[in-house]
């Protein structure tokens, strides 16, 4: 006999449509040398933060360690062995001598990576590929085009490199990892403006949307034949970190929910600058967003 717990679990399960892979994290904000917050972190957690704010449901794969230390809407997979990914990440003006660049971000530690056999054999309408720590391999990735109408990725979780001695993050040229080969079966790849210089946008537009974001200024659509410039919102910025993946969640709940490519970048321009006003992980006003998305949809 089937339960009515069973069966609820059931019909959620196939009403979510949405598969979010990547590792949470835990966040160590340093600014000054000194510790400026602890939150939860991981593409993965403010995308499906995002989700949750806009009553979309998906299913999230995610590897944690036994000190992993939050309650989270979607359970990950324990690896007794292992620790939580963590990441040190570095605000200073001028850090290094470098105006440009605002966040030095090393890895400290690392989960395991998710494997294809750690995705479910179900099928998916979308699937987003949103590792930060290296745990997202290239036949994860397939296996995620493999069972995903269409598959969204974002560029950190295919181009991060991490220095030996102290995990410093660096990226490297798209071209040169294991996942250009699968660029023609990917829907959507998500870049920053400083990541979007480590792929050449002109030949990868032929194959997917690229979308870049560019912080205060919003963010710019490309496809084969056209591009879009998209006006940001205006914000107190207090912590850039998860900017671009509250962006990113709020683009794919749009597009989930019927919008046009547009208006979906318009609600990842939204969630992002909600991201930016808060430290760590964003809280939302529902009755707020939803009187925007009513008078602006
Ligand atoms: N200061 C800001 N004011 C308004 N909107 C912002 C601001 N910073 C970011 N955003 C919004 O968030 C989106 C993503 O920001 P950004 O381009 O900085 O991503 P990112 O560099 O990937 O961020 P992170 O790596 O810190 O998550 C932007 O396209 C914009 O819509
Ligand atoms: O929690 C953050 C966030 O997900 C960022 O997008 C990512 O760049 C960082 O590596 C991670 O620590």
């Amino acid at each position: 006999m089937v339960t009515t717990a069973e069966s609820a679990a059931h019909k959620s399960q196939q009403q979510s449509r949405v598969l979010i892979v990547g590792n949470y994290c835990h966040d160590v904000l340093i600014q000054n040398n000194a510790v400026k917050a602890v939150s939860l972190g991981g593409a993965a957690s403010f995308i499906s933060n995002v989700f949750n704010g806009l009553s979309v449901s998906c299913n999230l794969v995610s590897k944690v360690g036994e000190d992993f230390k939050y309650t989270v809407s979607y359970t990950p997979i324990v690896i007794p062995t292992l620790k939580t990914t963590v990441f040190h990440s570095y605000f200073d003006p001028g850090l290094h001598g470098n105006d440009h660049q605002d966040r030095i971000l090393k890895r400290v530690c690392a989960c395991d990576p998710i494997r294809p056999s750690d995705l479910p054999d179900t099928r998916f309408k979308y699937g987003m590929g949103v590792g930060v720590g290296g745990e997202i391999l290239p036949e994860t990735l397939e296996r995620m085009i493999e069972i995903c109408d269409v598959v969204f990725a974002d560029i950190q979780a295919l181009i991060r490199v991490f220095d030996s001695v102290d995990g410093t993050v660096k990226l490297v040229k798209l071209e040169e990892t294991g996942f250009y080969p699968l660029l023609p079966r990917i829907g959507v790849l998500k870049a920053s403006s400083e990541e979007a210089v480590f792929m050449d946008v002109e030949e990868v537009r032929k194959w997917c949307c690229v979308v870049v974001t560019n912080g205060k200024h919003g963010c710019k659509v490309y496809w084969k034949d056209g591009e879009l410039g998209i006006s940001p919102f205006l914000a107190n910025q207090d912590d850039p970190t998860g900017a671009g993946d509250s962006f990113f969640g709020g683009f794919v709940a749009g597009l989930v929910q019927g919008l046009a490519v547009p208006d979906a970048a318009l609600l990842g321009n939204l969630f992002g600058s909600l991201s930016v006003e808060q430290v760590g992980l964003p809280k939302f006003d529902t009755r707020l967003l939803q009187a925007w998305l009513v008078s602006t949809f």
